[in-house]
């Protein structure tokens, strides 16, 4: 039986994401959760998980380095990688949204910091909204408390980050979740193996909903 190389990404997605494998009767191993390996093989599932880094996913699974993998819709729309799209897993569930201060302005060219500097670009170039992106890796919500930038965009859960920094809401771009994507070799080539995971972990999703 062919191996299946999963990429899951490390970091908040991987506990819900283990957690549905789990659900569907995926033999995950207990002590998976605390390891440090990057290579983890699942024989009894005929599966091998490769431990990413959550923006590199789509990365692997266009080169076909892993068959599949579990992305956020939101590192999936800014990588732009051709893929196949399979699943909303309906985990990891946030949305992407503007958000400045509440004395904000509107300024002639204003500067959005963001992690997602494609995504903001298309979004306010599709609104005929001219705007200087700068790109930062995290702790996004500093850029406009210290005058980096008028707005951002960035994931709102819980909306604490927000509340904590003064900051609001002024737009919700998308609402975001994980999706299960795929290779399109290995779609033709695994297509069995790779149609029994959507099967397997669609009938939970659908008793989660
Ligand atoms: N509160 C949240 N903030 C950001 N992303 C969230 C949140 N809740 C769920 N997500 C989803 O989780 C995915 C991975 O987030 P995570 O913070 O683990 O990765 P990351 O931002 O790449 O972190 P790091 O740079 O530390 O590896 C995001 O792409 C998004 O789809
Ligand atoms: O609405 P909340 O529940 O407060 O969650 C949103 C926060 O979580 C994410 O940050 P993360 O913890 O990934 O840190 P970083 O992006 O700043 O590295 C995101 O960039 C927001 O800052």
């Amino acid at each position: 039986m062919e191996i299946l190389k999963v990429a899951m990404p490390k970091g908040r997605i991987f506990k819900q994401a283990s957690q549905l494998f789990r659900d569907a009767n995926i033999p995950i191993p207990d002590d998976f959760d605390d390891s440090r390996k990057l290579i983890i093989p699942i024989p009894e599932a005929n599966m091998e998980f490769i431990m990413a880094k959550p923006v590199d996913v789509p990365t692997y699974v266009e080169y076909g380095v892993a068959d599949v993998g579990i992305v956020g819709k939101d590192v999936l729309m800014e990588e732009n990688r051709d893929v196949y799209e399979l699943i909303d897993l309906g985990i990891a569930r946030c949305r992407m949204s503007v958000i400045g201060l509440p004395t904000w302005k509107e300024v002639m060219n204003p500067k959005v910091a963001t992690k997602y500097p494609n995504l903001a670009s298309q979004y306010f170039r599709e609104r005929g909204h001219q705007v200087e992106v700068i790109k930062l890796n995290g702790s996004i919500e500093l850029a406009p408390l210290i005058g980096l930038s008028d707005r951002i965009v960035d994931m709102v859960e819980t909306g604490r980050t927000l509340r904590e920094n003064g900051l609001i809401e002024l737009e919700e771009m998308f609402s975001i979740t994980s999706r299960l994507i795929a290779n399109r070799v290995s779609y033709r080539m695994k297509n069995h193996a790779i149609q029994l995971l959507c099967d397997q972990l669609q009938s939970v999703i659908e008793i989660k909903v």
